[in-house]
């Protein structure tokens, strides 16, 4: 599916956080969305996934306005992975990813062995099956990030947003949670800190300024040390890898001496 930004402003705390911004997910497509603290990704996410009413433009899905679906119908075709998302605490591992067929269920669609199977995949996919009968309280910061992973994989939509869904895992874990949402197909929005990640596995990468589309396009061509530079203010090297996707290597900030150095 096609989820597509037309001219999308939002305004909080007397500006524009999200400032008059086009962009366009394709179908199966991974795209990153890059910037500062701040920069409004959270914010535009929240629009795409139609949390947030605009205060100007439009969000469609295959050309359909998100403001004209219902709720229900929209959940089964788009999910969405929060950047500080919760759950009540008395949920074992297995009920969290089971709320994420909801959108799926009904009176006519009730709880089936289809349903017990998606989510024993989603809880595998995530590495989480052994951890299935704990509850949630007991689990690390990391471990619940996953089973959110695991209830939007659940929900089985065409369009995945993610923000910043590698927060609190590590190593193994970061890197497998992009390559598997990257197999699984499907169209995927994910905002990432990492630039080396959004190299590594993105098909294009946008990047926001101050709520403004600065850049969008595939990793070697947005990803130069001109743009980090001006965007992210630090210094990078950027080398392509034979794969064609770059890989950037950070220098060290100047700090002024206090003196006291050897
Ligand atoms: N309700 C609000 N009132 C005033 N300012 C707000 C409000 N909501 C968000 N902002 C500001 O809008 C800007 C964009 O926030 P947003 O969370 O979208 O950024 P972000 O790019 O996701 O940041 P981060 O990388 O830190 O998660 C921030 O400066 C934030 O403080």
């Amino acid at each position: 599916m096609r989820l597509a930004a037309e001219n999308l402003t939002f305004r909080a705390g007397g500006r524009a956080i999200v400032d008059d911004v086009s962009l366009e997910a394709r179908p199966g497509e991974f795209m990153a969305l890059v910037g500062p603290n701040g920069s409004g990704k959270t914010t535009l996410i929240a629009m795409l996934a139609g949390l947030k009413r605009p205060h100007g433009g439009t969000v469609t899905l295959d050309r359909q306005p998100v403001a004209t679906m219902a709720r229900r119908d929209l959940a089964r075709h788009l999910a969405l992975v929060e950047q500080q998302a919760e759950t009540g605490e008395r949920l074992s591992a297995r009920q969290a990813v089971e709320l994420g067929r909801t959108p799926h269920l009904g009176a006519m669609s009730p709880w089936g062995a289809r349903d017990d199977g998606i989510v024993a995949r989603a809880l595998e996919a995530v590495d989480m099956a052994p951890f299935a009968d704990r509850l949630w309280h007991s689990l690390s910061g990391g471990e619940r990030q996953r089973l959110h992973i695991a209830r939007a994989l659940a929900q089985e939509p065409k369009v995945l947003i993610l923000d910043e869904p590698t927060n609190h895992l590590d190593v193994e874990h970061q890197l497998g949670l992009l390559a598997l949402v990257r197999r699984r197909g499907g169209t995927v929005l994910a905002a990432l800190h990492d630039l080396n990640h959004a190299a590594l596995f993105a098909d294009r990468i946008a990047v926001m300024q101050g709520g403004r589309l600065v850049a969008v396009g595939p990793p070697a061509a947005v990803l130069t040390p001109e743009l980090i530079g001006a965007v992210f203010k630090v210094t990078a090297a950027v080398e392509i890898g034979p794969d064609g996707r770059p890989f950037i290597r950070f220098a060290p900030p100047a700090i002024p001496s206090t003196g006291r150095d050897p």
